[in-house]
This record gives structure tokens, C-alpha cells and sequence, in this order.
């Protein structure tokens, strides 16, 4: 992927008038946004189409977590899109990513490259309290995520979703040049809502994360495009 660092935003809003009227105020800025489950399920194919044709990026998050056979078959439909990336939990196993590998290469057409495909190691909802009690995961959470991350590198993925927290000790396991993607970015003075494992825009690139996503801090601001140009400058290190 040629982006350096991207800058996602997550397109999660309560219908469709109110997301044309959120990229409207972006000014025809070409932006690298998150469609997500709540958005594709809503608008369906279509919403892909749109935004392509308005030049935006796009990170399709649907999560896949399957059996190997339907990732793999579900990722060659997928990479009929042409988005720029997308994904699946790890927890679904060596099999099942080597399969998503396999269904977007098989699936994109000649000449074109297929999407970056990263691997959701554990949530940034989750806290390592909840990962224990609730998931019976014993192992402290940065070594279950750095875990999650080689075994993804080890099924030819091409990154993960983590929290910024993560990533010194993903690029001490992958190597400097594996995609960390990560959301639960929040600015200090910011509601963390369902986030646990939250890091500001400065920090996360402090801590060398390749692209971030920010969604409420932007979708539920009274002036989105002003928190969206302050968060990017924290983000490229201008402010
Ligand atoms: O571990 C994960 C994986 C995905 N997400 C998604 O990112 C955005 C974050 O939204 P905020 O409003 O900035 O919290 C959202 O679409 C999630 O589905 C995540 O948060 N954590």
C-alpha cells in the first residue's frame, strides 16, 4: 500500500443522511475511512462504490471469523471491491488465515493489487481483567496480542489491529515493517466509552503505530472537521 501512516476515520453513524452530511463538511478532503459492520450492513454494497467514487481510501472492518473454508471463499468475494484493506480476528486460527490469504489472492483481478489484510488480535474494549475472567486467557494481554501477532505473520497476513499500547512489542516479535493498525485513540480530554486499552494521537505515534483509527472523538464532535484536522496534525507530529 503506498499511504504512509494513515489517518482512518470510522464512518459509525445512525443513518445515511447523517454520514453525507459528516464527509460534506470534510470539504471534498480525500480521506482514508473505516466502513464497518454497522455501515456495510446498512448500505450494503453501494456505500463502497460511493465512497471509491469520491477518492476516499477504505478500510473494510468486517471481522471475519469463520471457519477456514468460508474466509477463504468470502475473502475472494471481497477482494472483488477494491478496498485497501481488510480483515479478520486471529482468533480464528493459523487454517483460517492462510485461507483469507488465499481467497484475496484468488479473488483480486490481474494487474491489481490485492487489499492489505490485517488480523484483529484482541479487541481495545478488552482489558486484561475482562480477558481473564471472561475468556479465561491467563497469559498477561501484551504477550496474548504479540502471540496473536506472529502467529498472524506466520499465516502471510500482513499486519493487525491492536491497541498503540502494543506495538514496541509487536515490532520486537514481526519486525519494524508489520501493519499495526490501531483504534481506541482518544484525545486526553476525550469520553473513552467502551475503550479500555485508549492512547492519544501523539502517543500512538510515539509508540510507532503505522495507521490509527478515530471514530466517536470525530462523529460525535459539534465541529468534525476542526477535531479532524487537530487530531491529524497530533497525529503527524505537528502539534
Ligand atoms: O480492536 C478494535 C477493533 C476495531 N475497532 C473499531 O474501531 C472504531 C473505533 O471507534 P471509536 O468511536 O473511536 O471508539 C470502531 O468502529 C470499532 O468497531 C475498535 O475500536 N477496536
Amino acid at each position: 500500500m503506498t499511504t504512509t501512516r494513515p489517518f482512518i476515520i470510522a464512518l459509525d453513524l445512525d443513518n445515511r443522511a447523517k454520514r453525507l452530511e459528516l464527509l460534506r463538511s470534510f470539504n471534498s478532503e480525500s480521506l482514508f475511512v473505516k466502513v464497518g459492520m454497522e455501515l456495510f450492513y446498512r448500505e450494503g454494497l453501494q456505500v463502497i462504490e460511493e465512497l471509491k467514487q469520491s477518492g476516499h481510501r477504505i478500510f473494510l472492518d468486517l471481522k471475519l471469523h469463520d471457519i477456514p473454508n468460508t474466509v477463504q471463499r468470502t475473502m475472494k468475494e471481497l477482494a472483488a471491491l477494491d478496498v485497501d484493506i481488510v480483515n479478520v480476528h486471529a482468533a480464528g486460527g493459523q487454517r483460517m488465515m492462510e485461507g483469507a490469504v488465499e481467497g484475496l489472492e484468488a479473488g483480486t483481478p490481474t494487474g491489481r493489487k490485492r487489499p492489505v489484510l490485517i488480523a484483529v488480535t484482541q479487541l481495545t474494549s478488552t482489558d486484561e481483567d475482562m480477558m481473564q475472567k471472561q475468556l479465561l486467557i491467563e497469559k498477561p494481554l501484551t504477550e496474548v496480542v504479540q502471540s496473536y501477532a506472529q502467529l498472524a505473520k506466520k499465516s502471510s497476513v500482513d499486519g493487525v489491529v491492536c491497541s498503540a499500547q502494543e506495538v514496541p512489542f509487536i515490532h520486537d516479535a514481526c519486525g519494524e515493517t508489520f501493519y499495526t493498525v490501531c483504534p481506541g485513540i482518544r484525545r486526553a480530554e476525550d469520553e473513552k466509552g467502551d475503550q479500555k486499552r485508549v492512547v492519544t494521537p501523539q502517543k500512538a505515534r510515539e509508540l510507532g503505530s503505522w495507521g490509527i483509527v478515530v471514530g466517536r472523538s470525530i462523529t460525535t464532535a459539534d465541529d468534525p472537521f476542526s477535531v479532524y484536522k487537530t487530531m491529524k496534525q497530533q497525529w503527524e507530529g505537528l502539534k
